[in-house]
């Protein structure tokens, strides 16, 4: 995106910079050393109000406007953050919106002035982000700014895609070391009585025990709670670290300090979702990775690849998050085209390949180990399910999660409700029924859509259309690694072997490409429905294709498994399906069924819509040639985004009512929506939403990125881009 035309002196900072370089002591300098006749105190009386007026200062003798200049405002950072909060955040909850009735103008002293001539700030989208960059200024450490125009007027595609890039994904990186542990230790899913920061070593990783234990010793102010894992994680192992649970530790590096010259160790980076997401999850990653790389920050994306073969390594799968509680689950898994994307990006440095062997081996491992073996893998269908091991009741999900499920039986056992939970989690009632709801309930988490009717009560038993989609394309990917940058002849080290492989035996493209045959044949048997033109899951206990019509049904277009004639149908058939004001919706509402009282809404349902099924789906369709479909989708997300952006003081959130034109951040389903909380100023947006602006954004032109620019529906664009028949 081209960013506005800059003509600046030497002295002058770029109105685009990060807050911490616009901000930082450099702009101080600077804006000082320019504005020397500036007088503002930071003592400033309120006024009989009670509300802070800018103070009107000495007129300057020179000249006040060029009119020419870009214009740029003298702000008193403390004095205006109150009168505006006081005057436009009516609602009182930190944030300027559409909501709010206040007069909705502000005026401010122009830095060329001195502030002696004022200005207004008009409207919605330029007070908030006034707001949002007072309160950065006030996080820096400023009492008074010198704050450009274009910073507050800037072009909303331009603004969110700049956060994004500069700030949101810094917001979103962690670290698991000594520098930082505090920051990634926390978790607000931890309902404990005490919950202090602790992380879980693999037995593999005895190096990283040690330095745990040190910095636990030289910092006993973090209260670290370094602990090591059995060698052989079971489900019972992982039920009683419900009460104490923890970080799970990430790959680290070796690295000599440059001052001590002391070897040590260093964590490698990876980003979180955000909000309560505050570890490594899998499928998140992947997206993440989407938005890392059309970035320039490959290297984020690619230390994620290297967390996953740890992962694989030490803890047997590529788990849902990096937590103790989710030991035992795994997610949709990913792997082949992260590494491989990266790999495309990295292929000239050095070590790229074995980066790319690495992954690929590790790819090999989980495939085996996780995905084609029992349980998750039926040998009737020869598909796999989501079907992880676990014990008793999710401990992250907030208690009232499970209330209305469990609380008949802890009647039924004259117990309260955590005396029920901790006697069953133990064994010492037994519920065989609820044994049963468990078991789905972990499954449904797994496939990363928790929760949804389509899946409820179910789910262990579904060999569904977005697995086995995955799943295909890692066989392609792996079939395609081996060929094109192995010379057709993968050794796999005994480390990477399962079962009865024989170490350092070859595998060959030829091998891969049977699976993903087979799985093909298994995929249009079982799943794909000629008479409706779509992929369904297919249930392997009653031996039925399930009915629920989901978006991920595109998935076998992402994946290549659909053939074009199958293509074709789901387009024509599913499109106007799932295609809702916002993008795409996770499944149709007949799909859905009634919601009441009795049957509440789930969030992976109609109609909300979640950025990895929009950005899956547009890769799918620009993959078969449906780039005006492609178009269409990714304008109408952006759009929405956007729109929520400007209206609503910079949100971004975890997923939205795609259905709802004024305020489709707002989700009140399960547990709400995460990225809304926020005083003043939103920092991290939300991981997999970021990437599906910036992402989604490779699939717009200039042209379309204007109309965005300016809140151009999409009927409207339409309607004005329409090619005129030549006559
Ligand atoms: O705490 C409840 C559940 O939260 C997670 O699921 C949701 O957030 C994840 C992170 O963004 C995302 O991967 C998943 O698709 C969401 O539904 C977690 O993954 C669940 O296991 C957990 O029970
Ligand atoms: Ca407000």
């Amino acid at each position: 995106m081209g960013s506005p035309l800059r003509q600046r002196s030497s002295n002058e900072i770029d109105p685009f910079s990060t807050p911490d370089i616009y901000y930082g002591a450099e702009a101080l300098y600077k804006s000082n050393k320019h504005f020397r006749t500036r007088t503002y105190s930071i003592h400033q009386k309120p006024t009989s109000d009670g509300f802070f007026e800018p103070r009107k200062p000495q007129r300057r003798g020179s000249h006040d406007e060029i009119s020419m200049l870009p214009r740029k405002f003298l702000v008193s950072v403390e004095s205006t953050l109150a009168h505006l909060a006081a005057q436009e955040d009516t609602d009182g909850n930190w944030q300027i919106t559409i909501e709010d009735t206040g007069p909705k103008v502000l005026s401010l002293g122009t830095a060329a002035s001195n502030g002696f001539k004022t200005f207004d700030i008009r409207g919605t989208y330029m007070l908030s982000n006034l707001l949002q960059e007072l309160h950065l200024a006030k996080e820096h450490g400023r009492n008074e700014i010198i704050l450009d125009e274009s910073r507050l007027n800037e072009n909303p595609v331009n603004r969110l895609a700049r956060l994004i890039k500069d700030s949101f994904w810094d917001g979103l990186t962690r670290v698991i070391d000594a520098s930082a542990i505090e920051v990634a230790g926390k978790d607000p899913k931890d309902w404990t009585s005490d919950p202090r920061p602790r992380i879980y070593i693999p037995h593999g990783a005895p190096e990283q025990y040690a330095y745990y234990v040190k910095v636990a010793a030289d910092r006993p102010e973090l209260r670290l709670d370094v602990c090591l894992l059995p060698e052989k994680i079971t489900p019972e192992a992982v039920r009683d670290m419900n009460d104490k649970p923890g970080l799970l530790a990430v790959a680290m590096e070796e690295v000599t300090d440059l001052t001590t010259g002391v070897k040590t160790l260093k964590g490698k980076p990876f980003v979180v979702p955000g909000g309560r997401f505050n570890e490594l999850y899998g499928w998140d990653s992947y997206m993440e990775s989407l938005g890392l790389i059309a970035n320039d920050k490959v290297h984020l994306a690619k230390s994620m690849v290297e967390n996953f073969c740890f992962c694989i390594k030490h803890y047997g799968k590529i788990l849902n998050a990096t937590r103790s509680y989710y030991l035992c689950r795994s997610q949709p898994p990913f792997l082949t085209d992260m590494a491989m994307r990266v790999y495309d990006e990295i292929h000239r440095e050095p070590g790229a390949r074995e980066f790319l062997r690495t992954a690929i081996l590790a790819a090999i491992k989980e495939y085996h180990s996780v995905w084609m073996a029992e349980p998750r893998y039926d040998p009737v269908t020869g598909l796999s399910r989501y079907r992880p091991e676990g014990l008793g009741v999710p401990p992250e999900t907030e208690a009232s999660h499970f209330i209305h499920i469990l609380e008949p039986y802890a009647k039924k056992h004259s117990m309260t409700f955590e005396e029920f939970v901790q006697a069953y989690n133990h064994g010492k009632v037994v519920e065989p029924e609820l044994d049963d709801y468990f078991l789905h309930d972990r499954a449904v988490r797994e496939s990363g859509h928790d929760t949804s009717y389509r899946l409820e009560k179910v789910c262990a038993n579904l060999a569904t259309i977005d697995l086995n989609s995955l799943l295909y394309k890692y066989e392609k990917d792996i079939a395609k690694a081996i060929n094109k940058y192995f010379g057709d002849k993968l050794r796999i080290p005994e480390e990477f072997c399962v079962g009865d492989m024989v170490p350092n035996h070859i595998q060959t493209s030829s091998m891969w490409d049977r699976k993903s045959k087979r799985r093909k044949a298994a995929m249009d048997k079982y799943l794909w429905n000629e008479e409706k033109g779509m992929f369904f899951d297919y249930d392997t206990v009653k031996k039925e294709q399930c009915d629920y019509e989901t978006c991920t049904t595109f998935w076998a277009m992402w994946c290549g498994v659909a053939t074009p004639v199958q293509a074709a149908r789901l387009v024509t058939v599913g499109i106007p399906k799932f295609e809702a004001y916002g993008g795409l919706l996770s499944g149709t509402e007949e799909s859905r069924g009634a919601v009441g009282l009795e049957r509440p809404n789930r969030q992976w349902d109609y109609p909300y819509g979640w950025a990895p099924q929009q950005m899956l789906a547009w890769t799918a369709l620009d993959r078969y040639g449906y780039h005006d479909d492609v178009a269409r989708l990714v304008y109408k997300w952006l759009f929405m985004m956007t729109k929520a952006f400007v209206d609503f003081n910079g949100v971004v959130v975890e997923k939205y009512d795609v259905t709802r034109k004024a305020d489709p951040h707002r989700v009140d389903a399960e547990y709400g929506n995460q990225g809304l909380d926020f005083k003043g100023v939103a920092k991290e947006g939300f991981g997999w939403v970021n990437a599906s602006f910036v992402y989604g954004l490779q699939f717009t032109n200039a042209h379309m990125q204007r109309a965005l620019g300016t809140l151009t529906p999409w009927e409207q664009y339409a309607r004005a881009t329409e090619t005129i028949p030549e006559i």
